[in-house]
């Protein structure tokens, strides 16, 4: 706002008591003034001489020679200099005497020149005002009291839906639809923030009373296109949300994060960097990368490597004994190509070998569990034909299935029909040898030139040549069980080490020698090993098959095992047969007091006797005894000569057999002592002698 300084005449004269009209007439046309101060002796202002006061007077009176003290006027009304022409623009006087701080007059100025100055500076204020309100980008729409539209800038024409010329001087709600703002003419109650859409764009309005004196006139309305702004808003919101998001994601992150600039400073990371590192990962921002290497936390400087390889980086640590690191780098680029980031991933490696190791651990731990069920549910296939519920018998069936498991020969000593043929049998099941064949040659039963065509093969010469092949060659990749191995003669013993030694069959020697892949299982009712004492077994034979020697133990040191074969049996051939017979209590009792001495062949055959000949669907004590009696009758074996051996041999053969028959016919040592014509202490020795020639 202008100033009276700088609307006045500047004055370096002022008027004194010797100053004549004329000499002010003067003063005043050259300084283009209409007034001069006029001051006395002291310099104190007392009053003004000015043009319109001697106009007053009248022309005719007017003689310059005449005081100017005359012509003085106390209507007058010193301004300073400093004084805004908003305050002095108004006053009564027509011309005023201006002075500065030190109350020294400096000049005049007149009413008019004020005026006009005020006027002037209102008039390009309101200029620009217009100008800003014109050029306003918020909207701009004023009412008056009565609601009529006063003003509109162009900024409001788009969210009112009108212009300027239509709206001016009319109703505000003719003109547009009502926003609030003639309830702010009335209740002088301004409104701000208020929200309102237009279209597709959104705006915020103040709404604020023109107030005048103190009295609502009117109301004023800005309003401003927010649109922009909530997008902008609502992308600043979700980018919050998003590094909201990331800042998660980075400090939950298992793996330490650390993300340093160009220039390798770090400027953030993860709560997993000081697990890690065991150190104080905040302290970490805004120092070097290098200081973690210079330190010796880490051996390599990867910020080196990053930018020396200009891609990503990825290297193995170990900074303490008990971690290994895997540290990956990753630069990230600025738009001209330039790292602007490095971004480092550390894993630590000892968590997942740990892992790792609980994983072997728990997965070995499933492969036991899955051979022990494999073995179970093997013993309960292979085993579908072998009853047993003795500890010692369990105990042979244990180790028949773990034998199965390798590939060895296995020699099964035992009594007649205590199951070793079943053995053999449950052993190459359970092998990987399963899905090979499983043959089985009885050694005793045939003479030694057929028993070694069976075994090795023949080259039949005829003009087609053809040959038959031998068990050890059919049974290539399964299972050979030799029955009875003791009765094998020597010379074939001789043979079928070398097979088993070469893996090889040779025929002849202009054949091709045939590979042979043959387990070979045997059964024998002697221990092999005092036949090699006795030379009547090969003892290289004997050193070959006897890797893993098992044992079968006789029905009568089992006797746990009695119910379930006789169950077994029964139900086998009541099924066979088609019946549903039973025992009765008698019956059972008599089967289980009964030696058994052929063991489970023997009661299977008793058994089935029983079923098939009795007539009741219960099998009575009598039938038991009756069949029992009858089988007592058939001697159980026939002596039978099937080649030279020694006397004392044959005669220890011979003896034993008696004996057992004896004790089968007549149930006690002193019965079958009677029966043989010797004392009960022979019988008992001989027995003793049988038990250890069979293992037991
Ligand atoms: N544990 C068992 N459960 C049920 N039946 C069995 C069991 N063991 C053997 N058997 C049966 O008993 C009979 C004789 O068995 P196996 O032929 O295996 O005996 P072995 O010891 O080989 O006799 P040998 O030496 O006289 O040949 C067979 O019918 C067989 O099925």
């Amino acid at each position: 706002m202008l100033r009276v300084g700088q609307v006045m005449s500047r004055l370096s004269i002022c008027l004194y008591k010797y100053h004549t009209i004329g000499d002010a007439m003067t003063i005043m046309m050259e300084k283009e003034v209409a007034g001069l101060p006029f001051l006395n002796e002291q310099g104190y202002l007392l009053g003004m001489v000015t043009k319109n006061q001697i106009l007053e007077k009248g022309i005719e009176n007017y003689v310059a020679e005449n005081k100017a003290a005359d012509y003085l006027t106390n209507r007058f009304l010193p301004l300073n200099e400093e004084t805004s022409l908003e305050d002095v623009w108004n006053l009564p006087f027509d011309i005023y005497p201006v002075l500065n701080n030190l109350e020294e007059i400096i000049g005049v100025v007149s009413k008019y020149s004020l005026l006009q100055a005020y006027f002037q500076e209102v008039r390009s204020r309101s200029q620009e005002l217009e100008a800003v309100f014109n050029s306003a980008h918020n909207g701009i729409l004023s009412i008056n009291k009565q609601g009529i539209i006063t003003s509109l800038n162009p900024a409001a024409e788009k969210p009112t839906r009108t212009t300027k010329e239509e709206a001016v001087g009319r109703f505000l709600n003719d003109v547009i639809i009502p926003t609030g703002l003639l309830e702010v003419v009335r209740n002088g109650i301004p409104e701000y923030g208020a929200k309102f859409q237009v279209g597709r764009r959104l705006y915020i309005s103040n709404r604020t009373p023109i107030l005048k004196d103190g009295e609502v006139v009117g109301a004023v309305g800005v309003f401003q296109d927010v649109s922009e702004i909530e997008k902008v808003l609502q992308e600043l919101q979700s980018v919050k949300q998003l590094n909201e998001e990331l800042q998660t994601i980075i400090s939950s992150s298992y793996d330490g994060l650390i993300i340093c600039d160009g220039q390798g400073d770090i400027l953030r990371c993860n709560p997993a960097v000081g697990r890690i590192l065991e150190a104080s990962w905040e302290e970490l921002v805004g120092r070097p990368f290098k200081e973690l290497v210079d330190k010796g936390i880490f051996q390599k400087n990867i910020i080196h490597l990053v930018k020396k390889q200009g891609g990503f980086v990825s290297i193995l640590e170990r900074p303490f004994a008990k971690h290994s690191l895997v540290i990956t780098g990753n630069p990230v680029f600025s738009e001209e190509g330039e790292i602007v980031k490095i971004v480092i991933n550390i894993r630590d490696m000892s968590e997942l070998e740990f892992l790792r190791e609980a994983l072997e651990e728990s997965k070995q731990l499933s492969e036991k569990y899955q051979s022990q069920i494999a073995q179970m549910r093997n013993h309960q296939e292979a085993g579908a034909e072998l009853r047993s519920c003795s500890v010692i018998m369990n105990n042979v069936l244990d180790l028949a299935f773990r034998v199965s498991q390798v590939d060895s020969p296995v020699v099964l000593v035992g009594e007649q029909g205590v199951g070793k043929e079943e053995i053999a049998k449950s052993i190459h099941i359970q092998s990987k040898r399963s899905k090979g064949p499983f043959y089985k040659i009885n050694c005793s039963s045939l003479p030694e030139n057929l028993l070694e065509i069976e075994l090795f093969g023949q080259e039949i010469s005829n003009s087609r040549n053809i040959a038959k092949p031998g068990v050890l060659e059919l049974a290539n990749h399964g299972s050979v069980y030799l029955e009875d191995i003791d009765k094998m003669p020597l010379n074939i013993q001789g043979r079928l080490v070398r097979v088993l030694r070469d893996k090889t069959l040779q025929e002849t020697d202009e054949k091709a020698a045939i590979s042979i892949d043959t387990r070979i299982l045997a059964g024998t009712n002697r221990p092999l090993k005092e036949l090699v004492e006795k030379e009547r077994f090969h003892s290289d034979l004997f050193y070959t098959l006897n890797i893993v020697p098992i044992k079968v133990p006789a029905l009568r040191e089992r006797k746990e095992d009695l119910i379930p074969l006789v169950l077994f049996n029964l139900e086998k051939n009541n099924k066979r047969h088609g019946f549903e017979k039973i025992f009765s209590p008698e019956a059972v009792q008599l089967l289980l007091d009964y030696p058994w001495l052929g063991n489970i062949r023997e009661m299977a055959n008793l058994i089935e006797r029983l079923v098939v000949t009795s007539k009741e669907k219960v099998i009575s004590g009598r039938e038991v005894d009756g069949v029992l009696y009858e089988m007592e009758q058939t001697p159980l074996k026939t002596i039978t000569v099937t080649g030279v051996v020694p006397l004392k041999e044959a005669i220890d053969d011979l003896e034993q057999q008696l004996v057992t028959l004896a004790m089968k016919l007549h149930g006690t040592t002193v019965k079958a002592a009677e029966a043989l014509g010797v004392n009960q202490s022979t019988v008992v020795r001989k027995l003793q002698k049988s038990k250890h020639n069979t293992g037991g």
